[in-house]
């Protein structure tokens, strides 16, 4: 309260001096600065105060700036929950839910985002179970009251009126340092997006995955290819080099020899890592960082790959399909050299650690659950019997229902735990019996909209539990079938990298079920199964380490 004091060392002295009984009694120990504050004994003189302010006497004049502080806060919340006041012009209440501590909101969101048990995600699980509906509640982010939807009736509800009544916020400058400001997640204009979305659309059409798989089938063989028989490895870190492999082989289109690819796994990591790194996001001399210099060396790789597109013409990759792509309503409309550019960087950002830590998580599934490890071989075996080592698009997507059944299984048990993109309230708005005030901040939250699933509910919750609730075989059926489902996002946002990411995680499950015989988990076992805390999806606690027990071929 910029109040000025005299520097006496020890506070407490001065409590004593003037309340002896209340300083020699511990119980009021933390309530002594309040009442000294109210009494008057620390006053709020304060230069910034009107002059006649300062003429009140101080008891006075700090019992009238508490009150009108606590009436505030009861009235509309406004001092110390900015902007969460409800709409006055609607009837309806606002979502149930703690805003936290009046001056910084939720700090659970970081501070209690996960444990070793439950994973990544807990802030949001527990704020869920102390309202009444789960299916909407209020939290306090960042200083921004935000709304949290689940269940696919408000999320359509909502997610469907993207551009209108929600939005996502304008980039914040400093993270298009590092992302580029012309990448499609971070354009807030409906039109722009609609374009944007057509022309890089084209690279991700059923026709441009056909011509990726032999590449994703080139990636997954190198990593496969290096398991051997008795040894053990953490498959965290192979898949995180598969997704990579995927990175610069099919989207950029690059022919990278062997001390390329570690430069280019080193400078990705090193160019993600920023988004942790103050210095990078907030601070001046960017261009001096570690990932500054990561970026510079990427944006080098991507020019070169459309210097060399442009000369040479089209090939299979998704660089190309950027460069060739073309508005049929307009010819002459093409992506500008910058929009390739910062898009090539969001489809390695938005595609690797996604599908590297879903394929991590199907991992330590397949080991817990042999007889679903044994099906899905099975089905591999049979396919190979019938049409030999091929493997096709077409082949994954019709011949392949147990494998498409086990990727859908792990998302729906292990889907991004926290949110997507943050959207705002262009309007105040009603859902699910509780209004949404302009100005606040509106999320999905895909985990709980599964959990909540009445096909699939169970009331112990065990169809949320890796070890029990883990069956593929749901999918397989019309009556089991889940209804509620939505890993990979709802609406004009939907993921832009869907039919890539299917294949990519199908080729590699399908050619790992096709040479590993057998294998055990490490670490792991079905009751002791462990999470890292803090993870964009959920991972185990040991990057699914396995032991290799056969190998065939
Ligand atoms: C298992 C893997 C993946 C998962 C679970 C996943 C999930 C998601 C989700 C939930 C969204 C919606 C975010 C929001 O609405 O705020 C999204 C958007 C997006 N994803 Fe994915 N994704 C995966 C793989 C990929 C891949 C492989 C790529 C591309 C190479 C990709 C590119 C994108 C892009 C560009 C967007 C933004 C779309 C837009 O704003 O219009 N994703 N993804």
């Amino acid at each position: 309260f910029a109040s000025p004091s005299v520097g006496i060392s020890s506070s407490s002295f001065i409590v004593r001096d003037q309340f002896p009984r209340v300083a020699n009694t511990n119980a009021f120990a933390p309530l002594r600065p309040l009442r000294s504050a109210v009494t008057g004994s620390t006053t709020l003189k304060c230069a910034l105060l009107p002059s006649v302010v300062t003429k009140i006497s101080p008891p006075v004049r700090n019992a009238l700036l508490f009150g009108t502080a606590a009436v505030a806060v009861y009235k509309n919340r406004r001092v110390f929950y900015p902007g969460s006041a409800p709409d006055p012009s609607f009837s309806e209440p606002l979502p149930e839910g703690s805003l936290g501590c009046p001056l910084f909101g939720n700090l659970g969101v970081v501070v209690n985002s996960g444990d070793a048990q439950t994973g990544p995600g807990k802030f949001f699980r527990e704020q869920a179970s102390t309202v009444s509906n789960r299916k909407i509640f209020k939290y306090m982010f960042f200083g921004r009251p935000t709304v949290m939807l689940s269940g696919m009736k408000n999320v359509k509800e909502a997610f469907n009126t993207e551009f209108k009544r929600i939005k996502t916020g304008v980039a914040i400058n400093s993270f298009t340092r590092l992302f580029g400001g012309n990448n499609l997640l971070l354009i807030t204009d409906q039109e722009r997006h609609q374009y944007m979305r057509k022309l890089l659309g084209q690279s991700m059409t059923p026709e441009a995955i056909n011509n990726a798989v032999p590449a994703l089938i080139a990636g997954a063989t190198n990593q496969i290819d290096s398991l051997k028989s008795e040894s053990t490895q953490e498959m965290e870190k192979l898949l995180t080099a598969f997704t990579l492999d995927v990175a610069w082989r099919q989207i950029l289109g690059l022919d990278l020899k062997e001390d390329e690819i570690e430069k280019f796994f080193e400078a990705t990591d090193d160019w993600i890592g920023g988004i942790t790194n103050l210095r990078v996001i907030l601070l001046p001399g960017f261009e001096r960082t570690k990932a500054a210099k990561a970026l510079s060396y990427l944006k080098t790789l991507i020019e070169r790959k459309i210097d060399d597109l442009n000369s040479n013409g089209p090939d299979g990759s998704t660089m190309s399909y950027m460069v060739y792509a073309r508005d049929e309503e307009d010819e002459t409309k093409r992506l500008t050299r910058e929009e390739i550019i910062d898009n090539a960087l969001l489809l390695i950002l938005a595609g690797s650690e996604t599908a590297a830590s879903t394929l991590t998580v199907s991992m330590l599934a397949l080991g817990l659950h042999k007889d679903v490890f044994r099906k899905l071989r099975d089905e591999q075996l049979d396919l190979v019997t019938r049409k030999g080592d091929q493997l096709t698009r077409a082949m994954l997507d019709k011949d392949c229902p147990y494998l498409d059944a086990v990727i859908k299984e792990t998302m729906r048990l292990k889907p991004l735990a926290g949110t997507g993109a943050l959207r705002f309230a262009q309007e105040t708005f009603t859902i699910d019996g509780k209004q949404v005030p302009k100005g606040y901040g509106v999320a999905f939250n895909i985990r709980q909209t599964h959990e909540l699933d009445p096909a699939v509910q169970l009331p112990d919750g065990s169809h949320m539990d890796i070890v029990q609730g883990f069956k593929p075989e749901r999918w397989l059926n019309e009556n089991t079938k889940p209804t509620e489902y939505m890993p990979f996002g709802y609406g004009p946002r939907f993921c832009l990298g869907y039919n890539l990411a299917m294949a990519e995680m199908k080729v590699f499950l399908a050619l790992f079920a096709r040479r590993v015989g057998d294998f055990d988990l490490v670490n792991m076992s079905a009751d002791n199964v462990t999470w890292q805390k803090a993870s964009i999806i959920p991972k185990p606690a040991d990057g699914a380490v396995i032991k290799v027990k056969s190998l065939v071929k």
